[in-house]
């Protein structure tokens, strides 16, 4: 099923700070994962409509420890909201723009040097 795929589109719950860690481990679990090698991630941060959520910069210290080994593959954590749809666009059109250049993977040393 990995082995198809052209890019990741991982969602968090920016209102769920208790489950925080638990998608930190699912989230580093896909950029582990060998047959996800080079895949472009989308990171989109959901419910950002929501005053009380976690900001980007939040989500982002939550998930450093996953820094190193997004390695040099693309990846964007973006805001956004399913419920006004504000951010989806933006997330998506940067996604399909990825998986355009990175059409042949994995990819091939003379696409990343
Ligand atoms: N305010 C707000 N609510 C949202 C947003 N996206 C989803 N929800 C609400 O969050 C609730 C859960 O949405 P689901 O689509 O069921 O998400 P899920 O991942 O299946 O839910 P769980 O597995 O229970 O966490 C629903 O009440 C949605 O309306 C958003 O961007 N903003």
């Amino acid at each position: 099923y990995y082995a198809e795929c052209h890019g990741v589109i991982y969602v968090i719950d920016s209102t769920d700070e208790e489950r925080l860690a638990e998608s930190k481990q699912a989230f580093e679990k896909v950029v582990t994962s060998e047959a996800l090698c080079g895949v472009p991630i989308l990171v989109l941060a959901n419910k950002q409509d929501v005053e009380t959520c976690l900001s980007i910069p939040d989500i982002k210290t939550a998930f450093s420890d996953c820094t190193s080994k997004i390695g040099r593959r693309d990846c964007l954590t973006q805001a956004c909201s399913a419920l006004t749809g504000k951010g989806v666009r933006e997330g998506i059109e940067w996604m399909v723009k990825c998986v355009v250049r990175n059409v042949h993977r994995p990819p091939r040393q003379r696409d990343i040097t």
